[in-house]
């Protein structure tokens, strides 16, 4: 691939934010027709080498230049004007509009009477033909597709302006198996046409699925540029800079422990339910427990989880707490029950961007208190500096505000938020989406122990291997409806537990279908 020109290529790229140096002097070289994945840890700089190639953030110094031109971007336009789309993380549609006028937005074809719309959706139909969802009727309203087919109109939409470089920002995280295989299709048949692709994910299997090609950052520097068949533990441990033997295997540590335990119920939902949103379900919590949720996206899993934590009322069903019978009405009053949950949405419903790491950190033990309370400013030291320090996040400044902070580490100091408020059952949804390598087994090795303290977990994976690894009991949901409830044990493995969900008979929506 060397031997032809690269159509992108960034050198001694630097960017500095007060106290941080983001990227420090890094090269990168993106050829046509390949993917290519932008690896590192949580805050390697992955995020701000992609803005910096979007026209998002000037750059301090170093030179980027497309196709042969040097570029000086000073806004998304500018990039795009170069041939740069992006995809990002949030998709960005008006679900409001039809799925033709999410594709054409900005381009529509204009007649001599305004804009028309027949010329308009003709195009817009070929844009989809192009990543083979002709079977979409681009009339519909946008909000009759699912996340995933949204997402892949994120796509359509990004190439209308025939982009030579197309750069998709942890595209996956919302989708299950089946839809990052039709994301993947669709960026195999991208590549083939020429375009150059840009992949960052957290998601290593993905990663090598998909990939030609591998640069990984470490600590805003560049470490190096592979082909995609570099061994993973090579990989891992380019990214992190140590040796692969640094890395816990924590494997055995649920079974072993859960063997010991005496494990007393905590809490017992029977027949818990809402209308709409998941049928009348068993559930028991034990001290000590990690119990999984499995199940793809859609199946009811934090629908679920919102009914045991009281975000919604259960229409059905009854929830037994230490023994006794309990409602509860809204989350403050299941955290006076020593009940927390941390949600997987953690930019709408978790962090608060322009409060600061320890603000957010010592959110949810003040409202606990109560807001006339203010804690004192020792007691949220203490508590800030240990979970800091326990999940390892970076950089270890309780005074920055945390929308600067990289997503995995947003996402580690949401997880201190609960902890902090030392909860008796955790409710744990999506705890590890966005972390890297490194930081999930810091993460799950924290929920472990926190079962051994004997706190009761509910633990909710999209992931299945991180499930089987750390669950001791697993409750497999599909269409909002608990389907099986299994004891881990050294014979479970993922594939048991895809192996229900296929078995249990109901279709996968078809993308184009
Ligand atoms: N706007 C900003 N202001 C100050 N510091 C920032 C800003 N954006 C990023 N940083 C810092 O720059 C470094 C690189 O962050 P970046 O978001 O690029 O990491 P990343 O590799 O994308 O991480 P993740 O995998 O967690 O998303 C981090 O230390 C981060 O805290």
């Amino acid at each position: 691939m060397s031997e032809r020109a690269p159509i992108v290529e960034m050198r001694d790229i630097s960017i500095e934010f007060p106290g941080v140096k983001a990227l420090d002097a890094v090269d990168f070289r993106l050829f046509p027709g390949e993917i290519h994945s932008l690896m590192g840890e949580n805050g390697a700089g992955k995020s701000t080498l992609i803005k910096a190639l979007t026209g998002v953030y000037r750059i301090d110094s170093g030179s980027i230049t497309v196709a042969g031109e040097p570029q000086h971007f000073s806004g998304t336009s500018d990039a795009e004007k170069a041939g740069i789309a992006t995809v990002y993380q949030e998709i960005n549609l008006c679900t409001n509009l039809t799925i033709g006028e999410n594709v054409m937005l900005g381009h529509e074809v204009r007649g001599r009477f305004g804009v028309n719309w027949k010329a308009t959706n003709k195009v817009a139909l070929e844009q989809l033909a192009r990543l083979g969802l002709e079977g979409l009727d681009p009339t519909k309203p946008l909000a009759s597709l699912s996340l995933a087919v949204q997402q892949l109109i994120a796509i359509a939409r990004a190439m209308v302006i025939e982009p030579r470089v197309l750069v998709l920002d942890e595209p996956t995280s919302s989708l299950d198996a089946k839809e990052v295989e039709s994301l993947f299709v669709i960026l195999r048949r991208l590549r083939d046409e020429g375009v150059a692709i840009l992949f960052v994910s957290h998601f290593l299997e993905q990663v090598y699925a998909i990939s030609d090609r591998l640069t990984v950052l470490r600590n805003g520097q560049f470490e190096g540029e592979y082909p995609a068949d570099l061994p993973r533990s090579v990989l891992i441990s380019k990214m992190i800079g140590k040796e692969l033997e640094a890395f816990r295997s924590i494997d055995m540590t649920a079974q072993a422990s859960s063997a010991q335990r005496h494990e007393a119920t905590i809490l017992d939902a029977e027949g818990l339910g809402r209308k709409g949103s998941i049928m009348p379900t068993d559930i028991s919590l034990q001290r000590g427990a990690v119990v999984g949720l499995a199940g793809l996206l859609g199946s009811g899993r934090t629908e679920l989880a919102r009914l045991l934590y009281g975000a919604d009322k259960a229409d059905t069903g009854t929830i037994t707490l230490r023994g006794k019978r309990t409602t509860l009405g809204s989350p403050v009053a299941a955290l006076d029950q020593r009940i927390a949950f941390s949600t997987e949405n953690r930019r709408d419903e978790g962090i608060i961007g322009d409060l600061t790491v320890r603000e957010n950190l010592v959110l949810a033990v003040q409202a606990k208190r109560g807001w006339m309370r203010p804690l004192p400013r020792k007691e949220q030291d203490r508590i800030v500096a240990k979970y800091i320090e326990e999940l390892g996040v970076r950089p270890a400044d309780p005074e920055r505000l945390i929308k600067n902070l990289s997503g995995g580490n947003q996402q580690k100091v949401l997880l201190g938020r609960w902890l902090a408020t030392e909860p008796e059952i955790l409710i744990l949804d999506e705890p590890t989406r966005g972390i890297d390598i490194g930081a999930k087994a810091d993460i799950q090795e924290t929920v472990l122990k926190l079962a051994d303290e004997g706190v009761a977990v509910l633990f909710i994976s999209s992931e299945l291997d991180e499930v089987v690894r750390i669950c001791e009991r697993i409750l497999v949901l599909k269409d909002r409806e608990k389907i099986a409830e299994i004891e881990n044990g050294p014979d479970v493995t993922s594939q048991t537990i895809v192996g229900i969900i296929a078995d249990h008979g109901a279709v996968v929506e078809e993308v184009a279908s």
